[in-house]
C-alpha cells in the first residue's frame, strides 16, 4: 500500500535538513558521499526537504532507470537557482520542462544534425582540434604544465563551430576568460542548487556569502558573449545559406511558424555551453590524471595505438571500433570519475507513486549516478582496471549499471560528441607522446572537487615525445 514521503534524517521546523547537510559535508565532503551515507540508512528512495523544497534521491540501477523512464519524473526543477540562469523564467533545455522542452529538444537537435552532428563530418572538427592540441603540447614538451584546463578550448570549439561557426586559437584570452567563468559558475554551488536554491531570500542579507553576487556576475558577463554573438549573426545572416545553429534559430524565429524568443536562444546557447564542456573537459582530465597514475594501461594503450594506427597518420573515428582497450579505458574513466555525480536533477510534474512512497508535486529528484558507478557492483571499485569492462577473449562489456550519460527521453544529447572527442584526445596525445608525473611532483590525487559537476585537483604532466619509430611493446 503506498506510504506517505520517503524516509530519511529528522527534519528541523523551517530548515529542514540543512543543519543535517552543513554537518554531514563538514564531515564526508562531497554532496554524493552525503546522499550515498544517508541512503545507506534509510534506503534507495531518500527523502528529504531543505528549506519549503522536497528532495528525493534514489540509487541503485533499477529505481535510476525507474525514474528516467516514467514521464511523470520529466520535469525540471523549479527552483531559483536554475531560474536565475534563464531571466528568472523556465527557458532553454536542459532547464526547462512540457511543451517549451519538447519543442527546444526537437529543435536543437534537427539544427545541430544539419551542420553534422553525429555524423562523420564531425571528425574533422574533432580532428582540427587534436592538432593544434598537439602542437600546443609539443612546444613546451618536457617541461611540467598544469593540464587541468588544456581541453577548455579545444571543447568549446569542436561545438561552437556548429553552434557558431567559429573556432578559437588555443591561446585566445577572451575564450579562455569564458571557460574559466563557465569553469567558477559549476564550483559555487552544487548540482542541486545549495542554499541560494532553497532559501533564496538570504541574497538580501549575506549575497555573497550564498553565491549569488559571483553568479549573476558570471552569467551576465557570459550573456554579454552570447549576446554579441547572436547579434553578429543577425547583422550578417542570409537566409537561403544558414551557417549554423543560432542561423537555424534566427530563420527559424522570423518564419513566424514559431515562437522561439531571442531570450530563449541566448539561454539555449548557453545550455550547450555550459552542459558540453565542464563535463568532457573534467571527464577528459581525469582519464589522464589516471593515465598517468597507473604507467601499465598507458603502455597498453601506446601498444593498440601502434598496432592499429601505426605511425603515418593521425588515429581517427573509424579506428575506434577496433580499439576496444581504448574503449575500455574510456568507459573506466566515465565509471570512475562520474563528474554528474548526480546527474541533472529531475522534478515530479504531479504527486507520482514510487516504491511504496508518495511523491508529491515539484519534488527534485536526483540520481545517484557516482554511487551507482562507484558502489558495491563493482569489485575493487576505487582501482583503476579497464579490464574490468573487457572479457578474456578482449571483447568489450556493455554494463547496465554504468549510466554517466543518464536513460530516458531526458538523456544526454551530447553522447556521441563526447565518446569522440575523448577518444580522439586520448588515442592522438598517446600516439605523439609519453605522459608522465613530474619528478618533483607526488602521484595526481584522485579526489575529486565537489561542484555541478566534479573536477580534478590541480596536477601537472610533462608532455614527452614519443620516438615513434620505435616499435613500443607490451
Ligand atoms: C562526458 C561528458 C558528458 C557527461 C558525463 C554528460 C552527462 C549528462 C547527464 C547525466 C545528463 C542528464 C540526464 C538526465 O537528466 O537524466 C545530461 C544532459 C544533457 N547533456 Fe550531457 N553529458 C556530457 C556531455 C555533453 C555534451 C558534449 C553536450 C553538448 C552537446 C551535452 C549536452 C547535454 C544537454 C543539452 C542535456 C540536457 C538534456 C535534456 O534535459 O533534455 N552533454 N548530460
Amino acid at each position: 500500500k503506498p506510504e506517505s514521503y520517503p524516509p530519511g534524517p529528522p527534519l528541523m521546523p523551517f530548515i529542514g535538513n540543512l543543519l543535517s547537510l552543513w554537518l554531514s559535508l563538514k564531515k564526508l565532503k562531497y554532496h554524493h558521499s552525503v546522499w550515498q551515507d544517508w541512503a545507506k540508512k534509510y534506503g534507495n528512495i531518500l527523502g528529504l526537504r531543505f528549506g519549503s523544497t522536497n528532495v528525493v534521491v534514489v540509487s541503485g540501477k533499477d529505481m535510476i532507470r525507474e525514474v528516467s523512464s516514467r514521464e511523470v519524473f520529466d520535469g525540471r526543477p523549479n527552483g531559483f537557482f536554475y531560474l536565475l540562469r534563464s531571466f528568472n523564467k523556465k527557458l532553454g533545455l536542459v532547464f526547462s520542462d512540457g511543451a517549451t522542452w519538447t519543442k527546444t529538444r526537437r529543435m536543437v537537435l534537427k539544427s545541430l544534425r544539419v551542420f553534422g552532428y553525429g555524423s562523420r563530418s564531425m571528425e574533422a572538427n574533432i580532428s582540427e582540434e587534436c592538432n593544434a592540441l598537439i602542437d600546443m603540447r609539443m612546444a613546451d614538451a618536457g617541461v611540467p604544465v598544469v593540464v587541468n584546463h588544456m581541453f577548455d578550448v579545444c571543447i568549446v570549439n569542436i561545438l561552437w563551430k556548429l553552434v557558431a561557426g567559429k573556432r578559437y586559437d588555443l591561446a585566445n584570452e577572451q575564450l579562455k576568460v569564458l571557460c574559466d567563468l563557465i569553469t567558477r559558475s559549476f564550483k559555487v554551488v552544487d548540482m542541486s542548487g545549495g542554499i541560494l536554491n532553497f532559501l533564496p531570500f538570504l541574497r538580501h542579507v549575506v549575497p555573497n556569502l550564498i553565491g549569488y553576487t559571483e553568479l549573476r556576475a558570471i552569467h551576465d558577463a557570459l550573456y554579454d558573449f552570447l549576446r554579441t554573438t547572436v547579434e553578429e549573426h543577425q547583422k550578417t545572416i542570409d537566409a537561403r545559406k544558414p551557417r549554423d545553429v543560432i542561423d537555424m534559430f534566427l530563420i527559424e524565429m522570423n518564419s513566424k511558424k514559431s515562437d522561439f524568443s531571442t531570450e530563449e536562444l541566448l539561454v539555449i546557447c548557453l545550455d550547450l555551453l555550459e552542459a558540453g564542456v565542464e563535463t568532457v573537459s573534467n571527464t577528459a582530465v581525469f582519464m589522464l590524471l589516471h593515465v598517468v597514475r597507473n604507467p601499465e594501461v598507458q603502455k597498453k594503450l601506446q601498444y593498440e595505438i601502434d598496432v592499429e594506427v601505426g605511425y603515418s597518420r593521425r588515429p581517427t573515428l573509424s579506428d575506434r571500433s577496433k580499439m576496444v582497450y581504448t574503449e575500455a579505458v574510456l568507459l573506466e574513466s566515465l565509471r570512475i570519475s562520474s563528474v554528474a555525480a548526480v546527474g541533472i536533477p529531475h522534478m515530479a510534474l504531479e504527486d507520482a507513486k514510487l516504491g511504496n512512497y508518495t511523491i508529491p508535486k515539484d519534488t527534485f529528484v536526483l540520481l545517484a549516478i557516482h554511487d551507482l558507478h562507484n558502489g558495491e557492483h563493482w569489485k575493487d571499485a576505487a582501482s583503476f582496471r579497464p579490464e574490468r569492462f573487457l572479457t578474456k577473449e578482449g571483447n568489450l562489456i556493455q554494463d547496465e549499471w554504468l549510466m554517466p550519460f543518464g536513460s530516458g527521453k531526458r538523456r544526454c544529447i551530447g553522447e556521441g560528441l563526447a565518446r569522440s572527442e575523448l577518444f580522439m584526445f586520448l588515442t592522438n596525445l598517446l600516439q605523439s607522446f609519453n605522459l608522465k608525473v613530474p619528478e618533483e611532483d607526488p602521484l595526481p590525487s584522485t579526489e575529486p572537487i565537489d561542484g555541478v559537476t566534479l573536477s580534478a585537483k590541480e596536477f601537472r604532466i610533462v608532455f614527452e615525445p614519443r620516438n615513434i619509430r620505435h616499435k613500443s611493446t607490451y
